[in-house]
């Protein structure tokens, strides 16, 4: 998308980059001469994904739980060590169950407001306090869900995403005296392995009602994620952008 220098020197960390959406915005930063941090919380996962990344480019990877504030401690540390710096961070790990509002245990609820809330929260700030506002500079990323309509039928990820798509905006706000930018972008339903979640029958025909009459694809919301990380978006702050084929305005989430 970019040609090979447009990152030249800097330093991105991804969450969840050891597989779908995630895994594809490394690459995309990797190939743009990026040096790419990916986290999560499982180790085979991050090693596999690393290897093939590392044909890219400089690509490491660091176990850690985005709920757990020790382990970015950790995390800081590590990239503070081996990289000095850290210039971009996309906040993309986080996920959720399908249920009904009514069915609702309080356990699940909190278990996917903790993910996808909190831990994107807690993550963002122990980045900023430690790179982006002493280096006075830096961009973040976050990823959330299509929330235009509401979240049937995901009712906790939907007030979680909201969350974070309002956290977008105050910190666009209150840390531009820093330098630092804050966007996110919202997919559709991208043919990833998140899908591997959800049950076939809750996806089936959901295409057709898409206008765009087909799911997206992981390189699709990477490529989005690449330009609002990038110096081609650097007048662009506290904006959540969509990349859903047009799902937002029309179209099923799924067979509720
Ligand atoms: C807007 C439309 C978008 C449609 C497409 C969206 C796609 C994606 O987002 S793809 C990415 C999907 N990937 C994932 O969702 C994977 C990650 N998910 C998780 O890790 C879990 O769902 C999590 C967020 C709940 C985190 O789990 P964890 O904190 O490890 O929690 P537990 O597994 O211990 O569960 C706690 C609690 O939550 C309830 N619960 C969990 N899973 C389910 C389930 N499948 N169905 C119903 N309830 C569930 C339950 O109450 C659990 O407590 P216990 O009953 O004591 O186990
Ligand atoms: N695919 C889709 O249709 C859509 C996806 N999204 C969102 O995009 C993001 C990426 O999803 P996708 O690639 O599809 O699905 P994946 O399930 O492949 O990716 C989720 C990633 O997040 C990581 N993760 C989850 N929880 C944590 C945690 N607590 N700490 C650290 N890492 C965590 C997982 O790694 P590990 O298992 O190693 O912890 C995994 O690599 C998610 O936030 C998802 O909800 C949004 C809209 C639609």
């Amino acid at each position: 998308m970019f040609q090979a220098n447009v990152f030249d020197q800097k330093v991105a960390l991804v969450t969840g980059g050891g597989s779908g959406i995630g895994y594809a915005i490394a690459e995309q930063l990797l190939r743009a001469g990026a040096r790419v941090f990916i986290a999560g919380r499982k180790e085979e996962k991050l090693k596999k994904a690393q290897e093939s990344l590392s044909q890219l480019g400089q690509c490491a990877y660091q176990v850690c739980d985005i709920r757990d504030s020790e382990q970015i401690g950790q995390l800081v540390a590590f990239i503070k060590e081996t990289a000095g710096r850290l210039d971009i961070l996309v906040n993309n790990a986080g996920g959720q169950f399908p249920s009904l509002a009514e069915d609702m245990a309080e356990k699940g609820w909190n278990a996917v407001i903790n993910n996808n809330l909190n831990g994107t929260w807690y993550m963002t700030q122990a980045m900023a306090k430690a790179f982006f506002i002493p280096q006075k500079q830096g961009t973040i990323l976050n990823i959330i869900v299509n929330i235009y309509r509401g979240v049937p039928g995901m009712a906790h990820t939907g007030a979680a995403r909201a969350g974070v798509d309002n956290l977008t905006k105050t910190l666009a706000v209150e840390w531009s005296k820093y330098n630092i930018r804050v966007n996110a972008v919202a997919p559709g339903i991208i043919q990833s392995s998140g899908l591997e979640n959800y049950p076939p029958e809750m996806l089936d025909g959901l295409a057709e009602t898409i206008p765009m009459k087909r799911l997206g694809t992981t390189d699709e919301v990477a490529w989005l994620c690449a330009f609002l990380v990038s110096p081609f978006a650097a007048y662009i702050t506290g904006e959540t952008m969509y990349v859903d084929g047009g799902q937002r305005l029309f179209g099923q989430q799924f067979q509720l």
